[in-house]
């Protein structure tokens, strides 16, 4: 096994030199045999330092032609005459190359890929149902799963039928089609508006490291290439992004695309063979130690669902607790009547919580602080009868609002400026409020079933991530998550705290909902 490892690393070096990328030979692409479950032909990858790398240094150029696009695939014209777009072309694309064997142009990149990654979209449904319930991606996975076998229905088993294409079915089932998809989500670029989402060969080598990686991608025209060679020390086109130089992360798209090939009619201007990706150190890494890239501010639940693995203490961690669990609490305590008459002042006051498809919902932090669009709906379910009616009367259909007090303290302006919405959050944090912060939170938490945190935690100690790490993942994510109710039922203790974000600055960072 140690051998066929060294001949595919050995045959994708030579692969890469062939097609002109040039990668430091500061750099170690050091592999391993990987994939202790389902996957024993792949290897486990990743980059080392070989000698001190500084800030600034380039250690890699990558020439986009050498990317695997719908683009560059020798299936393009079939891509573009069955019009799929997007990520369901490029994951055709990865199909039609594998197809090839020997004949492919990426045969060697594809040699040192896995068949698949193991993301929960491949677990089964009593996988799905029995590691990942009461979690974030429980009912996401699920959708995830019926959506991508639909679109293979619709979009590429027709295919199959087609004279013209003589396409291979073995290499067109849909478990073919999930395991593109799993490596479209887990090691695509988007590159440039040209070229699409593709496979961008050792840019995808890198593992990631949450908030504290040493590499960026850039995307470079000739035209900045002058940029470069004046040493103008761009190390970051986030923060300078004047159109050519671009950082580009792996990216995923969970939304499943239907036929249209819209993004290839979009993007039809004239390629720039001169172009190229850079990958440029943002920070000094020791000889010996690991390069990592980021793939972004993600939380556990985004990074399993979309790449496999989690990371202890995630400061981008998030839970949400829908509008259903608040609409339950209501109605345990107030009539069916008094709980719509309340939600509908929240929505005239001009408030909703994240909506998501068919789901609304609201944020709690890693910290465990509630969104405030929350804490005003809770608010307002509680106000006495009396208040309630004056705020009505102020939001009554005249249009004529009125300053009444309660009116001051939950209008949206109450929130805008920093120093304002920190006191006005904490007037809210009334104690029938906390009690129930309180109620929600176990409500939520119930959503687990009967183990404890405790016996979560510690499963999670005898579980390994080399042996299971389906459970050991998905554990990692039950207890992230549960974590996060506890500090929820602390800041409902502690009765105020200081809250950071803003209204309306709220951005949702866990996982995309298809
Ligand atoms: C873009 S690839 C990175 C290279 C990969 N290690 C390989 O063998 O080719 C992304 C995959 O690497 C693995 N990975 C990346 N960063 C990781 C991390 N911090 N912890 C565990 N696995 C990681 C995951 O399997 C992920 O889906």
């Amino acid at each position: 096994m140690a051998a066929s490892s060294d001949r595919r690393m050995r045959g994708f070096n030579r692969w890469m030199k062939y097609h002109g990328i040039e990668c430091s030979d500061a750099l170690l692409l050091s592999a391993e045999n990987g994939g202790a479950d389902d996957s024993c032909r792949s290897l486990s990858i990743s980059v080392k330092a070989l000698c001190d790398l500084k800030e600034g240094d380039v250690v890699a150029t990558i020439p986009k032609q050498s990317c695997l696009t719908v683009r560059t695939s020798a299936a393009s014209s079939l891509i573009e005459e069955a019009q799929l777009g997007g990520y369901l072309g490029l994951a055709v694309a990865i199909m039609y190359e594998k197809s090839l064997g020997s004949q492919s142009k990426w045969f060697q990149y594809l040699q040192i890929l896995p068949p698949f990654e193991p993301i929960p979209l491949l677990w089964s449904l009593s996988e799905i149902d029995s590691l990942l319930s009461g979690t974030e991606l429980h009912k996401i996975v699920k959708e995830d799963k019926a959506l991508v076998y639909q679109d293979w229905k619709d979009c590429i088993k027709p295919l199959l039928d087609l004279d013209s294409f003589q396409l291979h079915p073995e290499f067109f089932t849909a478990d073919e089609y999930i395991a593109a998809k799993s490596l479209v989500a887990s090691r695509s670029f988007q590159i440039d508006e040209y070229y699409g989402a593709g496979m961008v060969p050792l840019a995808d080598l890198f593992n990631h490291k949450t908030a504290a990686e040493d590499v960026h991608f850039t995307s470079l025209s000739s035209s900045s290439e002058s940029d470069a060679d004046t040493g103008s020390g761009k190390t970051d086109a986030d923060d300078e992004n004047d159109g050519d130089d671009q950082h580009i992360a792996p990216h995923f798209h969970s939304e499943t695309e239907f036929s249209g090939g819209s993004d290839l009619e979009l993007s039809s201007n004239s390629e720039n063979e001169s172009t190229y990706l850079e990958m440029i150190m943002v920070r000094d890494v020791k000889a010996g130690a690991e390069v990592f890239n980021t793939y972004g501010s993600l939380g556990n639940a985004a990074l399993l669902h979309r790449y496999g693995f989690t990371e202890p203490d995630n400061p981008f961690d998030i839970l949400n607790i829908d509008l259903d669990i608040v609409v339950q609490w209501s109605l345990s305590l107030f009539s069916c009547r008094q709980s719509r008459r309340r939600l509908l002042i929240w929505r005239k006051l001009e408030y909703s919580g994240c909506v998501s498809q068919d789901s609304e919902y609201f944020e709690i932090s890693y910290d465990g602080e509630p969104q405030v669009e929350l804490l005003v709906l809770l608010y307002i379910m509680l106000l006495p009868e009396e208040e309630f009616h004056e705020l009505d009367l102020a939001l009554s259909a005249t249009g004529e609002v009125k300053d009444t007090p309660t009116l001051c303290l939950l209008g949206k302006e109450a929130f805008v400026s920093a120093k304002d919405s920190d006191a006005s959050k904490k007037k809210l944090l009334t104690r029938g409020v906390c009690q129930a912060l309180f109620s929600l939170a176990d409500a939520r938490e119930s959503f687990y079933g009967p183990n404890s945190l405790e016996d979560d935690t510690k499963s999670f100690t005898e579980s390994s991530h080399i042996t299971d790490p389906k459970l050991y993942h998905s554990l990692m994510l039950r207890i992230s998550e549960r974590r996060i109710i506890e500090r929820l039922r602390s800041f409902a203790a502690s009765g105020a705290g200081i809250l950071r974000t803003a209204i309306g600055t709220r951005k949702r960072k866990s996982v995309e909902r298809t």
